[in-house]
């Protein structure tokens, strides 16, 4: 069954949590789906995970396109949304239309989302007008490292009042979910009942909406980052690395391949 808007809000509505995962390929989707992840995310943290980079912030519209395609192939019946890669949104709302109308076009994607509050508030309500679903997100947003000064909590203190403005903004545009990063799990649990739209969390909390984690997080495939609230449920790299060496050795010792393994 395709998971849409509907079903997501029933979900709420029912008080039942929404699952969402964030990742880049065909293989990690079809796994998403089968085991009933309700939404995949393409996330821009691609540009860490997939391409070893330092930060969010040089991956390109394009690559985007090129990894959420692969995302549909695998997962044709998931709510799909595609993460706006830095400044592909952020010098006009005439460019972020047209950015975020190629991406639902070339890709079969559901959603976008875009980081920020009331400085992409016109975008959101733009395009939701136009008939593309948007997705929020608050707290820390990658996209500022350079602005916020590093990895860290945002919404202590006087940071509380500027998050729940943003929320509220982002709600009138139109924007029927917010992911909330990284923010204290009081303030997530606040926004989260008394929203009208879905709050996911990553670092927020156990009481928004939904959660959200990157798939190689979930599966132990990331060694050089752990954030405080990444769940490693396998040590994925441990069982990679033992069916390298076996591969490795198998071959140097002759073992792989045997002739029931050939061609005659
Ligand atoms: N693999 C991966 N998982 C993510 O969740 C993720 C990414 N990459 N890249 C994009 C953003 C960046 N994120 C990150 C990355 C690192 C920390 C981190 O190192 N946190 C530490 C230190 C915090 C501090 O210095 O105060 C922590 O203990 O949580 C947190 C969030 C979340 N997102
Ligand atoms: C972790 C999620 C929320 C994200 O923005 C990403 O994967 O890029
Ligand atoms: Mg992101």
């Amino acid at each position: 069954m395709k998971v849409t808007l509907r079903t997501l809000f029933r979900k709420r509505e029912e008080g039942r949590k929404i699952t969402m995962v964030s990742t880049y390929d065909y293989i990690s989707a079809r796994l998403c789906q089968e085991v009933g992840v309700d939404c995949i995310l393409v996330g821009d943290s691609l540009g860490m995970v997939f391409q070893g980079r330092d930060s969010t912030l040089h991956v390109t519209l394009e690559e985007m396109i090129y990894h959420t395609k692969a995302v549909r192939r695998g997962a044709p019946d998931t709510f799909l949304i595609v993460d706006m890669p830095f400044m592909s949104y952020q010098v006009s709302v005439e460019e972020g239309i047209k950015n975020c109308g190629r991406v639902i076009k070339e890709t079969g994607a559901n959603a976008v989302k875009l980081e920020g509050g009331e400085e992409i508030a016109e975008l959101v309500y733009r395009l939701v007008r136009i008939g593309i679903p948007v997705v929020g997100h608050l707290g820390f947003t990658p996209q500022k490292i350079n602005t916020i000064g590093g990895y860290r909590v945002v919404g202590r203190e006087e940071e509380a009042q500027r998050i729940r403005q943003d929320f509220k903004t982002l709600e009138d545009a139109g924007a029927f979910m917010v992911v909330l990063e990284a923010v204290p799990w009081q303030l997530a649990k606040e926004l989260t009942h008394t929203s009208r739209s879905i709050t996911v969390g990553i670092g927020a909390g156990p009481y928004c909406h939904g959660q959200v984690l990157v798939f190689y997080d979930i599966v132990g495939l990331v060694e050089d980052v752990k954030p405080k609230f990444v769940r490693r449920y396998i040590d994925g790299a441990g069982l990679f690395r033992e069916a390298l060496r076996r591969f490795v050795q198998d071959v140097e010792t002759g073992a792989y391949p045997s002739e029931e393994e050939s061609y005659g």
